[in-house]
């Protein structure tokens, strides 16, 4: 369970919260939406969760760890439960499939192995287990900078695997894709996230997509959040509500 309660996020000389008094509780097995328009405070909220951004005030447990307070160490440790999935996919360029798939386990491992790349026998078997579970297993050799964006996307998504994650959070995961591509990606989460029983969080600008796949659509409007409820009921004045 992760538990929101009186999130607050002022950036440095902003005059208001980009995350306002927010308080939610997002439990396993939901695959929850975040929607608002630009600038409505959904990209700081996902960032908030795995402490890209440090919230002003507030608190966010995942469990019974209150992850607010959390020493830098501890919270890399546990951040490795949760994985981020990013719009521009955040992977090297140069580097094969395969290695930015391994790049996965890093989390766990003491920073030295990182640092000389060594991975032992079962990493490299679970990378090309992650690579076959997302259609990747033909590419493992290539160079990600030779593939399209929903393949890149793919690949983002084997290494968040490698991480045997709990929590997966998405910031707009499918923005630099065509509309086709964007519900691949969504259909390949949805999979994931049913047969691991996951808690999945996800940004997105489509409500279309939001409202076929999602469990529960969550939004914002200037940092509050105005909306938490079933798919269905986002309708045209609901709609409204969020984009106005
Ligand atoms: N690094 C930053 N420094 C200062 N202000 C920021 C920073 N990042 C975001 N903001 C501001 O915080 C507010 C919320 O931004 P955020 O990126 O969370 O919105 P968003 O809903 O994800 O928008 P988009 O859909 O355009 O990505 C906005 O007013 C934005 O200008």
């Amino acid at each position: 369970m992760l538990t929101i309660s009186d999130l607050v996020v002022r950036y440095p000389k902003a005059e208001e919260n980009a995350i306002d008094h927010v308080s939610v509780e997002l439990d396993k097995g939901e695959f929850v939406c975040v929607l608002g328009k630009s600038g409505a405070g959904k990209s700081t909220f996902i960032r908030a969760i795995n402490r890209l951004q440090k919230p002003t005030s507030g608190q966010i447990s995942w469990g019974n760890t209150e992850l607010t307070n959390l020493s830098e160490a501890k919270m890399r440790y546990l951040r490795s439960d949760m994985v981020m999935i990013f719009q521009h996919f955040n992977l090297i360029p140069r580097m094969t499939v395969f290695q930015n798939t391994l790049t996965g386990s890093f989390g766990k491992r003491p920073p030295i192995k990182n640092l000389l790349g060594i991975f032992s026998e079962q990493e490299k078997e679970r990378a090309y287990q992650a690579l076959k579970e997302v259609g990747l297993s033909k590419f493992a050799h290539k160079r990600v900078e030779d593939l399209s964006g929903g393949q890149k996307q793919r690949v983002g998504i084997a290494r968040a695997l490698m991480q045997d994650p709990q929590l997966v959070l998405g910031d707009e995961p499918v923005a630099s894709l065509d509309p086709s591509t964007s519900r691949t990606i969504f259909e390949l989460l949805q999979r994931i996230h049913q047969e691991r029983n996951l808690l999945t969080i996800i940004n997105v600008h489509d409500v279309h997509l939001a409202k076929e796949f999602a469990t529960r659509i969550i939004a914002f409007r200037d940092g509050k959040l105005i909306f938490d409820g079933k798919p269905d009921q986002v309708d045209e004045h609901q709609f409204a509500e969020i984009y106005q």
